[in-house]
């Protein structure tokens, strides 16, 4: 199964369709669709009508929801109502963590908890019981086409040690300027998934471009 979780936020809006097909005719299983809300971060994406539309045409694509919200009492149920299969949410968004995550495992979806990175990696620690994937961002979150943050590889290495410690079969994904330059830095850190989003929809030929990661990431 493919490692990489191409981000439609820099996709061609109007041709999406034709954009997640061609990413998928090349093996992938898992799209990143970011939801932001315009408070929590200062940007606004999608709404839940995009990931239904998504599940309609994709059954068997997993729609992974990058939630950058605070208002999780809407925006959760909402996006578990659309079909998400799997729901992160910003640890920096709650001070009810581990009610969203229960919600998300009474609900069958997968659940993720994502840290900025400017938070300590040692706050997830209270939750590796509940969660399936922590995701490291490697940017601010809040826009696509930054550059992945130097200090991003001693990050992912400690969280790394965490789940190692925590015996628990728990993903770690990487979000912000992964390219196949900065995919290598963060595999060797110790990360699984890789999201990547300007670099496969805007820096050449979709297919190409998840083939050059590919190959970093075999
Ligand atoms: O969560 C995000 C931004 O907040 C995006 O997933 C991320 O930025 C992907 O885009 P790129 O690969 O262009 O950095
Ligand atoms: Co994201």
């Amino acid at each position: 199964m493919s490692k990489i979780a191409p981000s439609i936020l820099n996709a061609d809006n109007m041709n999406l369709g034709s954009d997640i097909q061609e990413a998928i005719d090349t093996g992938i299983k898992r799209f990143h669709i970011d939801i932001m809300d315009g408070h929590f971060v200062p940007n606004l994406s999608y709404g839940p009508e995009l990931v239904k539309d998504f599940k309609e045409a994709f059954p068997n694509i997993e729609a992974e929801i990058h939630l950058m919200s605070n208002n999780l009492d809407v925006t959760i149920p909402a996006f578990v109502k659309a079909g998400a299969d799997l729901v992160e949410f910003h640890y920096e968004a709650t001070d009810q963590v581990e009610k969203w995550l229960n919600y998300l495992k009474d609900h069958n979806v997968k659940a993720g908890l994502v840290i900025n990175p400017e938070t300590p990696v040692e706050k997830i620690k209270p939750y590796l019981d509940l969660v399936d994937q922590i995701l490291v961002m490697t940017v601010k979150p809040g826009f696509g086409g930054q550059s992945f943050r130097p200090d991003s590889d001693e990050r992912i290495s400690q969280v790394k040690e965490l789940i190692t410690a925590s015996g628990k079969n728990i993903k770690i994904e990487v979000d912000g300027g992964i390219d196949d330059h900065t995919a290598e830095i963060a595999k060797n850190a110790g990360a699984d998934i890789f999201v990547a989003g300007s670099f496969i929809f805007k820096k050449g030929p979709i297919a190409q471009q998840i083939l050059k990661l590919e190959n970093i990431l075999v």
